[in-house]
């Protein structure tokens, strides 16, 4: 265990920056506590002057610098806080996640209620495009919302875009409950669909930013249950409401509770230590951190922030406008940064491009067609098979790792879309135009029950890898492009879902439901590919270090290798500190909580 030397930093200087606007009173310290870590790591990171640019002061200002890893040569050293998680994270992590249970919910709930709102509005019944305008609506306002974003939560920070969410969302739903014709609920989904946009993308990101290294993809995978469990109780109170009268108005209506606990709860919750460090606010960034690893000592917090705003890199540009030109150019130039970018959006894309929203969306008109008659009930079954395996997933994240469900996912799901596709060949059912089938064997087959085993099966595949994986994007991007980065990933997602949800029944309808499986089924294999030779394992590490691993290419071997030594480290760790305790050490002494690679 390394023997960290302890700086003359105060709580008095935080936040004071040196003359070039940076930090400049963090410059000797962080170099302090980097020398010390160096001297006792032996290892090859450095302190290096800060670069000789104009507005910096090279006496006080000093930058961490991380190599580019190899299989053999692991540079990284980070601070690493001994304490896994307080209540104070999971509290935060839970009221983060609202945002996703807003997206399932809302994603959700609009099948049943267009099912029930018969001739409510304009006083006839809805054309099939007025439904599709509908349902579309959602996903389209997302996709706009995503792409400006993650640029406003670097402005003005992630509780506030939350909260603003907040305001969306009950905007959107009030237009919706009172809505008389077709046009004011179209418009209530679209103001709706701005906030699940927001929060689909920022949720995450909070989350990511506020999680120990080692837990991370679990408290991300939060967000993804409650987003799951949002779709389940969307389809379970549609089906409740089904009968009663202006039971979908009641549906829209549940909508305000969650995002109204959410507005309250951030007015006493803060934002993220990352956020604040990246604003220059180290002294409310040392106040977060505190809170969140209640046991660790004062100075090691200290140490921490110094730390972070080293490896924080303010992008230049006297305007906002340009300084967001400058963060999307160097999204593209910067290799790193480029390949956190195909690996973020590919992601998503892969989510989106095979075709579970379909089947999630149009379950119930595919279970009545091969013969079920009561095909809500089975649409619950699949939507909780989803909510089951993201459970599975939670506990898989971090402990397996995130590219080793993503392996085991993809094949099972293009097995189990090949069963389907070979089952509906049997079935012979043709899809035709306006969503009606016709089948030749009507009735309970078994091929029927061959095509729900098989969409159950790929539904727990899908859950457990590629449903829950892509929402740990904001570990991909260093702190400068994150918001920027998250942005294009997300919009990509919302993006993917528009197109798979608009095109599947005429997929259906032209290249047969054998075909469109069999083209699902194909793109699940190639997106294995994909994965296997590009994504790395990013389980364990500090979101500072998954820069380093990108830096020279995808790095899949020594991601693997780190991820393995940062599970090793925290085992240890956790002995060592349950030795301690054995041996009546109460107080852990700050440089036990240090450790490095
Ligand atoms: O991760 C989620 C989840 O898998 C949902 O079930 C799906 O509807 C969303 O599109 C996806 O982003």
């Amino acid at each position: 265990m390394a023997q960290h030397q302890f700086t003359e930093y105060t709580p008095e200087n935080m936040g004071k920056t040196g003359p070039s606007g940076r930090r400049g009173s963090y410059g000797t310290a962080a170099k302090t506590a980097k020398q010390g870590s160096e001297a006792s790591a032996g290892v090859g990171a450095s302190t290096v002057p800060g670069e000789p640019d104009s507005d910096s002061d090279a006496n006080s200002f000093s930058r961490i610098q991380i190599k580019p890893v190899n299989d053999e040569d692991d540079t990284s050293v980070m601070i690493t806080f001994n304490q896994s998680v307080s209540w104070f994270i999971v509290s935060l992590t839970f009221v983060a996640s609202i945002s996703g249970f807003m997206f399932g919910y809302d994603t959700g709930y609009i099948s049943s209620a267009l099912v029930s709102i018969g001739t409510d509005l304009d006083n006839r019944e809805l054309t099939y495009g007025n439904k599709e305008l509908i349902t579309a609506a959602t996903s389209l306002g997302a996709l706009i919302s995503s792409v400006v974003a993650g640029t406003c939560a670097d402005i003005w920070g992630r509780k506030p875009c939350i909260m603003f969410s907040n305001v969306l969302f009950v905007i959107g739903a009030a237009l919706q409950v009172s809505a008389h014709t077709f046009w004011q609920m179209a418009i209530g989904r679209l103001i709706m669909g701005f906030g699940v946009g927001i929060g689909s993308l920022i949720s995450p990101l909070f989350i990511g930013e506020i999680a120990p290294k080692m837990i991370r993809g679990r408290l991300v995978v939060i967000n993804s249950l409650c987003l799951t469990g949002g779709q389940l109780i969307a389809y379970g109170c549609g089906a409740g409401l089904d009968k009663v009268h202006n039971g979908w108005r009641i549906l829209v209506g549940l909508s305000l509770i969650p995002t109204c606990i959410q507005f309250v709860c951030f007015c006493f919750l803060p934002d993220t230590p990352r956020f604040y460090v990246m604003k220059g606010r180290l002294d409310k960034a040392a106040e977060v951190l505190a809170k969140s690893y209640n046991s660790a000592p004062q100075e090691l917090i200290q140490q921490k922030i110094i730390e972070l705003s080293s490896l924080n890199r303010t992008i230049p540009g006297k305007t906002v406008a340009v300084r967001v030109l400058n963060t999307i150019k160097e999204l593209h130039t910067e290799p790193s940064n480029f390949r956190a970018l195909v690996l973020a959006c590919a992601m998503q894309g892969i989510q989106q491009f095979c075709g579970w929203n379909s089947l999630l969306y149009f379950s119930g008109t595919i279970f009545e067609t091969v013969g079920f008659k009561n095909s809500a009930a089975v649409s619950i079954v699949v939507a909780g098979t989803n909510f089951v395996f993201t459970l599975v997933a939670f506990f898989a994240i971090d402990r397996i790792g995130r590219r080793v469900i993503l392996l085991i996912g993809l094949p099972g799901m293009c097995l189990s879309l090949v069963v389907c596709a070979i089952a509906f060949h049997f079935m012979d059912v043709r899809f035709e135009g306006g969503g009606s089938a016709v089948i030749k064997d009507s009735g309970f087959t078994a091929w029927g029950i061959v095509i729900i085993l098989s969409i159950i099966c790929y539904a727990a595949f899908y859950a457990l890898g590629i449903g829950t994986v892509p929402w740990q994007q904001s570990e991909l991007f260093p702190q400068a492009v994150r918001g920027v980065g998250t942005s294009y990933s997300t919009a990509t997602n919302w993006a993917g879902s528009l197109v798979i949800a608009s095109t599947f029944l005429t997929m259906l309808q032209n290249i047969t439901p054998t075909g469109t499986f069999a083209l699902f089924a194909a793109l699940s294999l190639v997106s294995f590919l994909f994965i296997y030779f590009c994504y790395p394992e990013l389980s364990g590490l500090e979101l500072e270090e998954v820069q380093m691993i990108l830096k020279d290419g995808f790095n899949i071997k020594a991601s693997q290798t780190l991820a393995k030594k940062r599970k090793q480290q925290m085992a240890d760790q956790r002995n060592a500190a349950h030795d301690n305790e054995l041996q009546g050490y109460n107080k852990a002494k700050p440089s036990d909580e240090l450790m490095e690679g």
